[in-house]
């Protein structure tokens, strides 16, 4: 691989701003047949996001994807967002019972508007499989398929019937796939996120490695129509993760889900478990987001979201393990 950096190493460059204040820039965005207030999604990991923070994901206009670590709750999450308006995205693996909830879910005519397909090594008979499967069943639910790091598994994916594909195997900050197996796309993941951009044909979602607002922008140049992201969105009030008190600091907990603490025991562990520091209301933060994003905007020369694929930049340095530590 040539031309390999990562967020910190590039520098977006500004154009000539055509607006009078950052509030004219629009940092919505279509996906999957809806306009969402912001290109980003909180990951769908346990300590992240769980119905409530869903719900308030949905009524304020953001995209979310519930996790999928409760199974037994799925069903009656559809049917109370699809009761309320709402729209429900939920998650699957692709074990034997998910095909048997699919079904149930087809039998049931509850066809949940986005189903994500969430497994570490995306790029499978497995996943495949699962996406014809949905395809099948649901053809009506907007599949997203992942995690992937490559172009051919992009086109494999989407011409198996996923509608978007998930790219980043193991740039998460609570991520130790790297350091335990030594494959991935940590280190490099904006490099590999625009590798896979050009070789696809259905939207991308950039996941993980996102440490500071100014990466979405980055995520966007190099080809994400929506960015996943976990630990930023770690330690607010409403995160589900557990809050600690540390030398009179609160902190919240935020693990990896396949950590020993979602898995329940210490077999194929790839995760970590970490503490963020409190960090106050969701609402506060996604509205910075929002301002940050309208500021790159307008830095873009444009005031629309599609202004910052087209920027210039620059690469300004070379780090490989994206400032986190190693544990
Ligand atoms: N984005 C990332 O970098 C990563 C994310 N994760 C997250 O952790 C969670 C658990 O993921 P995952 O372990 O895939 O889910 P599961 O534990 O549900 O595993 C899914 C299935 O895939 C098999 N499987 C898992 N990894 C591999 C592999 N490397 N090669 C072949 N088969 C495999 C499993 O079998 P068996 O267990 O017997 O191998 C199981 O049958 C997910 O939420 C995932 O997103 C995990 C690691 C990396
Ligand atoms: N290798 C692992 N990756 C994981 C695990 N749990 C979640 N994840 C991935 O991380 C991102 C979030 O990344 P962040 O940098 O924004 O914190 C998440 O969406 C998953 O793709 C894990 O246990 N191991």
């Amino acid at each position: 691989m040539e031309n390999v950096f990562d967020y910190e190493d590039i520098q977006l460059i500004p154009a000539k701003c055509v607006v009078n204040s950052r509030s004219e820039c629009d940092s919505t965005v279509s996906f999957g047949g809806y306009t969402f207030k912001l290109p980003v999604v909180p990951a769908n990991m346990q300590t992240i996001i769980d119905e409530e923070v869903a719900l308030s994901l949905a009524e304020g206009g953001y995209f979310y994807v519930m996790h999928r670590f409760e199974p037994e709750k799925r069903l009656a999450f559809i049917k109370d967002m699809q009761s309320r308006g709402l729209f429900a995205s939920i998650s699957v693996g692709v074990k034997r019972e998910e095909y048997d909830f699919i079904q149930q879910l087809a039998a049931e005519h509850l066809t949940p508007e986005f189903i994500t397909i969430d497994i570490a090594h995306g790029h499978s008979n497995a996943v495949i499989e699962m996406i014809q499967y949905i395809k099948k069943h649901l053809p009506q639910t907007f599949v997203i398929a992942g995690n992937v790091g490559t172009p051919e598994a992009v086109r494999e994916l989407e011409h198996a019937g996923a509608d978007a594909t998930k790219v980043g195997i193991g740039p998460g900050k609570v991520c130790i796939t790297k350091i335990k197996t030594g494959f991935g796309t940590g280190g490099w993941q904006l490099a590999a996120l625009r590798w896979c951009a050009k070789a696809a044909s259905k939207p991308i979602i950039a996941d993980g490695g996102i440490r500071t607002h100014g990466d979405i922008a980055k995520s966007i140049r190099f080809g994400a129509s929506m960015i996943m992201i976990g630990s930023l969105f770690a330690g607010h009030e409403e995160s589900p993760g557990e809050t600690i008190e540390k030398d009179g600091k609160l902190y919240k907990e935020y693990f990896g889900s396949a950590s020993e603490f979602q898995k329940g025991e210490k077999k194929n562990v790839e995760g970590k478990k970490m503490h963020v520091e409190h960090k106050g209301a969701l609402k506060d933060t996604l509205e910075e987001m929002e301002q940050d994003l309208q500021s790159a905007i307008s830095y873009a020369g444009g005031s629309k979201l599609e202004a910052i694929r087209n920027v210039d930049y620059a690469i300004v340095k070379n780090s490989i393990f994206n400032g986190d530590k190693v544990y």
